[in-house]
C-alpha cells in the first residue's frame, strides 16, 4: 500500500461483514426444497421468429459521423456541458463506434468512471443504431457488466451492433475498449430497445423543451422523417 494511504488510516485487509449462511433464516425452507433458478431464454434473448437486421437504404455511409440526434442530450449533446459529448459514426452494417472522453466530471471513485456514466455511454451507443435503422426507440431494457476499472483521461473506445430484431423490439449489444479499438475490454452491454412514435416524446417530455424542440425545424423534421418516410 502507498504510504501516504496508510497514513490516511486505509487498511487493505478491510472485509465486507457476513455472517454464515446457515445462520441467514429461511423462510422458505419448512415448506419445501427452495425454488430452482428460473431457466430459458430471457427477455434480452431474441425469440426464435426474430428476423436479422437490415440497414436502411438511407443510414449514413460507414465512417460517417452521426451527430449528436438533441443538442441538450446528456449523451451526445453539444449544449449539455456536463454530459458525455460521445461521437458516434456508421459502421458496415447495422453497427456503429463511438468514443468517449472520460473527464473529472464523470467520476465515482477518485480518478475512476463512475459506472453510471459509463451505462449512459453504452446506452447512447446502443440507441444510436437506431440511426441505422431509420426507426426511433428508446431503451426498454439494459445489462450492464463491468470488466475493469476506466481512469479518468481515458478514451472509452465503444461499438455496437443490432443484433435481431422483432415486431417494434430491438435486440442489441455493445462493447467499450480502453484506448483504442483494439484496447482492453473494460465495459459491454446487452439491451433491448423498444420502438415509439415521435408522440413518446410529445406525450411525455415537458413542455418547455417539447415547445422549444418542436420550434427547432431540424430537429423535428429529422425525427419526423423516421415515422413518415420508412
Ligand atoms: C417534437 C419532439 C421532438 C422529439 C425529439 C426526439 C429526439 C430523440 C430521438 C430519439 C431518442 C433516443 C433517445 C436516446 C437516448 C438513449 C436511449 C435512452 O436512454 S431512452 C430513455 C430511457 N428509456 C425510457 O425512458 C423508456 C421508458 N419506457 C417506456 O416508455 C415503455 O415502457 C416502452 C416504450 C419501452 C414500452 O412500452 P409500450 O407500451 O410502448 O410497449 P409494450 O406494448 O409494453 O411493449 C412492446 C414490446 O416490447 C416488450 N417490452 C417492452 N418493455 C420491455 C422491457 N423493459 N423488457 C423486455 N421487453 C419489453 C413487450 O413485451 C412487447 O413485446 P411483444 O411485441 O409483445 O413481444
Amino acid at each position: 500500500m502507498e504510504p501516504s494511504l496508510a497514513r490516511c488510516g486505509w487498511r487493505a485487509t478491510a472485509r465486507v461483514r457476513s455472517a454464515p449462511v446457515s445462520n441467514v433464516p429461511n423462510p422458505g425452507a419448512a415448506s419445501g426444497p427452495a425454488p430452482s433458478p428460473p431457466s430459458g431464454p430471457g427477455p434480452l434473448t431474441p425469440p426464435a421468429d426474430a428476423a436479422a437486421p437490415v440497414r436502411h437504404p438511407d443510414a449514413p455511409a460507414p465512417g460517417e459521423p452521426l451527430g449528436p440526434h438533441y443538442e441538450h442530450c446528456f449523451g451526445c449533446g453539444e449544449a449539455q456541458p456536463h454530459g458525455l459529448r460521445l461521437r458516434a459514426r456508421a459502421g458496415e452494417g447495422v453497427s456503429i463506434t463511438a468514443e468517449f472522453t472520460v473527464g473529472p466530471d464523470h467520476q465515482g471513485a477518485p480518478g475512476l468512471a463512475h459506472g453510471g456514466v459509463l451505462a449512459t455511454a453504452l446506452d447512447e451507443t446502443l440507441g444510436s443504431l437506431n440511426w441505422l435503422l431509420r426507426v426511433v426507440a428508446v431503451t426498454g431494457r439494459l445489462q450492464t457488466e463491468f470488466v475493469r476499472p476506466v481512469p479518468v483521461g481515458t478514451v472509452l473506445h465503444l461499438d455496437a451492433r443490432v443484433t435481431a430484431v422483432h415486431r417494434r423490439k430491438i435486440y442489441c449489444t455493445a462493447t467499450g475498449r480502453l484506448g483504442g479499438p483494439e484496447g482492453p475490454v473494460a465495459v459491454r452491454a446487452d439491451a433491448l430497445f423498444v420502438e415509439v412514435k415521435v408522440d413518446h416524446f410529445i406525450d411525455n417530455g415537458r413542455q418547455e423543451e417539447i415547445r422549444a424542440a418542436m420550434a427547432d425545424p431540424d430537429q423535428f423534421r429529422r425525427v419526423r422523417a423516421f415515422e413518415v418516410n420508412p
